[in-house]
């Protein structure tokens, strides 16, 4: 996978080259290129940004410096048949989930486009969509200061679900909303710590049990503190838990 970042603030990114990503990048799973959004300024203040139309607060990120930007990184690449899926982090995005992550890591090459401010002019978004597929997604119901974080949360999302990226392909598998479920407890030695043991069947060695136990935790956990889930999961989802709450 190729992911390619435009940002007034590169050195933001920089831990997209460090830990799991950095190995990623070191092996050849993911190639990561981060542009300098000033690259495409024409003025001796390198401007970004200017006044919006009908007033208000704040300022708006100009079209003239956000097209060429996108029309260049954007641009054909020899390893790649078709044009990125262009992401733009955004408070107004549809949600960021883990089926986003899913999706978004089966494509080859991602552009992220980082805004700032009160965010990009629209018409750069709608110009894009014209050559590429473009989604705007939110990582949450509040507000950043820029996309920076939002990148770096999605790309660690993206990138853990890759094929060599995690050291055990099948903790992706067992994850917090893997299954539409918050992940159960976990626990580790010493087997008594401040007088709290280990859940014993988790030491019983009764490997239907302990995934029966586990499958019980999760959706308990679920049901406490993520109801929505299980709404959106319906009764025949949890069937296939059977399961008593
Ligand atoms: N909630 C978000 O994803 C976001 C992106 C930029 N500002 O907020």
């Amino acid at each position: 996978m190729r992911i390619d970042v435009i940002t007034i603030f590169p050195e933001y990114l920089a831990p997209l080259r460090a830990a799991l990503l950095g190995k990623a990048v070191d092996r050849g799973l993911i190639e990561f290129g981060v542009h300098d959004l000033r690259d495409w300024t024409h003025d001796v203040h390198r401007a970004v940004d200017d006044s919006p139309y009908g007033g208000g607060p704040g300022m708006v990120m100009k079209p003239q410096v956000w097209g060429p930007a996108l029309t260049e990184v954007c641009a054909p690449r020899p390893e790649h048949e078709g044009p990125p899926t262009l992401i733009v982090p955004t408070p107004a995005g549809r949600r960021f989930d883990q089926r986003t992550a899913e999706e978004l890591a089966e494509c080859p090459w991602l552009v992220f486009a980082c805004g700032r401010y009160e965010g990009i002019d629209e018409r750069v978004v709608e110009d894009a969509a014209e050559r590429m597929p473009v989604r705007e997604l939110s990582i949450g119901d509040y507000v950043l200061v820029g996309g920076e974080v939002a990148v770096l949360t999605m790309v660690e999302a993206v990138s853990r679900l890759l094929p060599g990226v995690l050291g055990n392909p099948a903790s992706a598998q067992e994850d917090s909303f893997s299954d539409g479920l918050l992940e159960g407890p976990s626990y580790t030695r010493p087997e008594v710590w401040q007088d709290r043991p280990v859940p014993e069947v988790l030491r019983s060695g009764n490997h239907a049990a302990i995934r029966r136990w586990r499958r019980d935790q999760s959706i308990i956990r679920t049901y406490h503190r993520r109801p929505d889930l299980l709404a959106a999961l319906g009764d025949d989802a949890l069937d296939k838990h059977d399961h008593r709450l």
